[in-house]
């Protein structure tokens, strides 16, 4: 499958159901905490990764995040490790518009933000643990781009499949992202069967039975 296939899979799915394969398969769930800073609703991608840490008086580099952007492309999410601070934003509306210029699709961060409008009045995603008006200059550094991260407790690789949207987010090894979107779509599936049933007049504690909605085993779509 093509790497635009595969995100367009992952566009039709959300947070919950991929969470519910990854589950499936013994992998990390999804994770709560880091939502969207403004109206946008869900973003997917391949991640670009930033690891971030105090400048605890070291040099300043280039500002964190310019050199992940710079490698980045239509299909990528940047994804920041501030290791969620909350004291100090980790992503403002220059980066944004930075980002936004490539054509990269958001940015999901273990940290808050600043710049909040910047980022509405582009309409690039930003997903954080909220926003904070303190500059990450002279407070923060880049401590690695394109290594493996952790935010909120997942660790995320480089090209790993990102599904953030209002519920949270779920991170996919990219070389489980085929199989795990085959479980998530069907899922998805019969979520929406048991939804036209209790739509019907069905029963609710029929229609959603743990058995059926939970302990089966998909078989991949
Ligand atoms: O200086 C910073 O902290 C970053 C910032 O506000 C921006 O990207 O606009
Ligand atoms: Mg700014």
């Amino acid at each position: 499958m093509s790497n635009s296939s595969l995100l367009d899979r992952y566009a039709a799915l959300d947070s919950a159901a991929v969470s519910d394969a990854l589950d499936q398969l013994g992998l990390p769930a999804g994770v709560g905490g880091i939502r969207p800073v403004w109206g946008t609703t869900a973003v997917v991608g391949f991640a670009v990764t930033v690891g971030l840490e105090p400048r605890s008086g070291r040099p300043a580099g280039a500002h964190i995040a310019t050199t992940a952007i710079e490698t980045a492309d239509e299909q990528s999410v940047i994804v920041v490790d501030n290791q969620g601070r909350t004291d100090v934003s980790c992503w403002g509306g220059i980066l944004s518009l930075g980002a936004a210029r490539r054509g990269v699709r958001g940015v999901v961060a273990d940290g808050v933000c600043r710049d909040v409008a910047e980022a509405r009045e582009l309409g690039f995603p930003v997903f954080s643990r909220g926003a904070v008006p303190a500059t990450a200059r002279g407070r923060l550094r880049q401590r690695a781009t394109g290594e493996p991260v952790e935010i909120a407790g997942l660790t995320v690789e480089q090209g790993d499949v990102v599904v953030a949207d209002e519920t949270g987010l779920a991170v996919v090894p990219r070389e489980r992202a085929e199989e795990v979107a085959g479980i998530a779509t069907a899922i998805v599936a019969r979520e929406r069967a048991i939804a036209d049933e209790v739509r019907a007049g069905a029963r609710l504690s029929h229609a959603m039975h743990d058995n059926r909605l939970a302990g089966e085993r998909e078989a991949a779509r």
